[in-house]
């Protein structure tokens, strides 16, 4: 099976419905199912693993690359213009599956997107790529399309607020499962997790206890691609829950040249201890609940299942990319200060980290 090459073509949405049905059992009904396609800007490595999943599954999807296939200016906001991609991909990479198969992808670079109600649009990106991204997206999008932001550390939901209409369906996710680009050809899905998703907290109204259509769609198709999709009612608390293991694992395996595996151990026995503590002082002074013996319990944990993993931060790092600091370890430093809390070793890890790429 290893290697083994997928045969290339949407193969139409009865497939991802058939798929679906018994992938989504007890999560999702199939006849929720109405998004048409999924349009994903970043062929990241997030990006590419849902292009291959959806290539996988025959729903129709666009992967759009960095850039290229619009320029934002005054002019491209009221009516958007297309160029040909610089950065273009003649031939398809591939996706190589978790029982080797590969799905071969493509970019889109040309065709000129205008997405309806029935599309979503995901952004697997940075939270620092998401105000260009959001501003090049936001004249191609109707205003009942769905939106999901998928990303690290915290700051995107309120790019997004300042930049999308108000009534904009929106939803924020954070995910585990593991992606790597290996070569410009080739991305591997290298560890199975699952994604957690919620609508947006200013659209969440106390007096409908049921989920909005729009917003069960988008689930239902996100679980149909990658399973396990979660939804959560507080998807707040979700995202401080996963920052708080990015606080820990992230800036200490990044700066140590580690895996993951090592943070569980006595040597980091005490940062992992005042990082917890700081995270859970300013994440409660921000209305959250955290104990910082449980998260410390749960750093351990996700240390241990992701032994072998080096960290997003740590691949930043390495490669020389723009890390997510200021989105995790900053992001505590920045609410540490407006609650008048001190964060020594955020601040520490925040300034190291930023040293490492000047
Ligand atoms: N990879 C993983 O295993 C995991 C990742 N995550 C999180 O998911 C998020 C995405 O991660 P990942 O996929 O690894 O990141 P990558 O850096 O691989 O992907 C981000 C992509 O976004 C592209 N990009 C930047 N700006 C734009 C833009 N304006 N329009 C379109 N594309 C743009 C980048 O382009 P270019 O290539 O030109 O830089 C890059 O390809 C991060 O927050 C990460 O922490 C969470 C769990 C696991
Ligand atoms: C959970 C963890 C630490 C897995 O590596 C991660 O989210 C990351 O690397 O950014």
């Amino acid at each position: 099976m290893k290697g083994q090459k997928a045969k290339q073509g949407a193969k139409g949405t009865e497939n991802l419905l058939g798929k679906s049905k018994s992938q989504a059992q007890g999560k999702f009904k199939a006849e929720q199912l109405e998004i048409k396609k999924i349009h994903i800007a970043g062929s990241g490595a997030i990006g590419s693993l849902l292009a291959g999943a959806a290539e996988k599954q025959g729903l129709p999807y666009g992967l759009y690359p960095r850039n290229p296939v619009f320029q934002v200016n005054k002019a491209s906001i009221e009516k958007p213009e297309f160029e040909p991609a610089k950065t273009e991909t003649p031939t398809p990479y591939f996706v190589e599956w978790t029982d080797g198969t590969e799905y071969p992808i493509r970019q889109i670079n040309s065709n000129k997107p205008h997405l309806s109600p029935s599309d979503m649009l995901v952004l697997p990106l940075k939270v620092h790529h998401l105000k260009t991204a959001l501003t090049q997206w936001l004249p191609l999008i109707d205003k009942r399309t769905p939106v999901v932001l998928l990303h690290n550390g915290m700051g995107g939901y309120e790019i997004a607020k300042s930049i999308l209409p108000a009534q904009q369906p929106l939803l924020l996710a954070t995910t585990s499962h593991g992606a790597m680009k290996r070569t410009s050809t080739q991305v591997i899905y290298t560890g199975v997790g699952n994604t957690q998703i919620g609508i947006a907290p200013h659209l969440v109204s106390h007096k409908q206890l049921t989920m909005p259509e729009w917003a069960k769609s988008v689930c239902h198709t996100l679980h149909a691609l990658l399973p396990p999709v979660r939804y959560q009612t507080d998807i707040m608390k979700a995202l401080w829950a996963k920052l708080a293991i990015n606080v820990v694992i992230n800036p200490l395996t990044a700066l140590n040249n580690i895996t993951n595996s090592h943070i569980a151990g006595e040597q980091f026995a005490n940062e992992r201890k005042t990082l917890c503590e700081e995270f859970a002082q300013v994440a409660n002074a921000c209305g959250q609940s955290f104990d910082a013996i449980e998260i410390e319990q749960q750093v351990i944990k996700v240390a241990g299942l992701t032994a072998s993993n080096y960290s997003s931060m740590h691949q930043d790092v390495k490669n020389q990319r723009q890390t997510e600091i200021e989105a995790i370890n900053g992001y505590i430093v920045n609410m540490a200060q407006k609650k008048g809390i001190e964060v020594p070793l955020n601040t520490l890890l925040t300034k190291q980290i930023t040293a490492r790429l000047t």
